[in-house]
């Protein structure tokens, strides 16, 4: 079998990282919270770089600013979805987007806690 067109060819990757990367241009021209969470992760990685972050703490980091973009994306692409089913008021419309965006604050919050957590001792000392 050609290994272009087979279910797993390469033909496939390269289009399911085209789709992605569409995802990607479109979440950054049209959402300025995720421009905000970008430029929050470049001040944090500047600052493991200043402060001489340990290993782990980079992995700390890295997950925390991707769980943090990744979540922005997946809170935008449930705002289309609903806006697509239902664009007029709907109580269960705006649940459904509050609650996406409690997931987002609940893991600024956190993210937040856990870069001051790493980051104050080493400002301090
Ligand atoms: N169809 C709807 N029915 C009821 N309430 C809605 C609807 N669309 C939006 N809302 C309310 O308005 C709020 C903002 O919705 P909107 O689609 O403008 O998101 P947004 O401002 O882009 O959010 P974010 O800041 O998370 O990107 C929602 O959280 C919800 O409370």
């Amino acid at each position: 079998m050609d290994l272009q067109e087979s279910k797993f060819g390469l033909t496939r990757l390269k289009k399911s990282f085209g789709y992605a990367w569409e995802g990607m241009k479109l979440v950054w021209s049209s959402e300025q919270n995720f421009r905000i969470h970008t430029a929050a992760a470049v001040i944090a990685c500047a600052l493991g770089i200043i402060l001489s972050v340990s290993a782990f703490e980079w992995i700390i980091l890295v997950l925390l600013i991707c769980g943090m973009l990744a979540l922005e994306t997946m809170n935008t692409a449930i705002e289309k979805a609903v806006d697509l089913v239902t664009p007029e008021y709907h109580p269960l419309a705006k649940a459904s987007k509050d609650l996406a965006s409690a997931a987002v604050l609940l893991f600024a919050i956190g993210s937040f806690i856990i870069g001051c957590i790493i980051f104050i001792p080493k400002i301090l000392n």
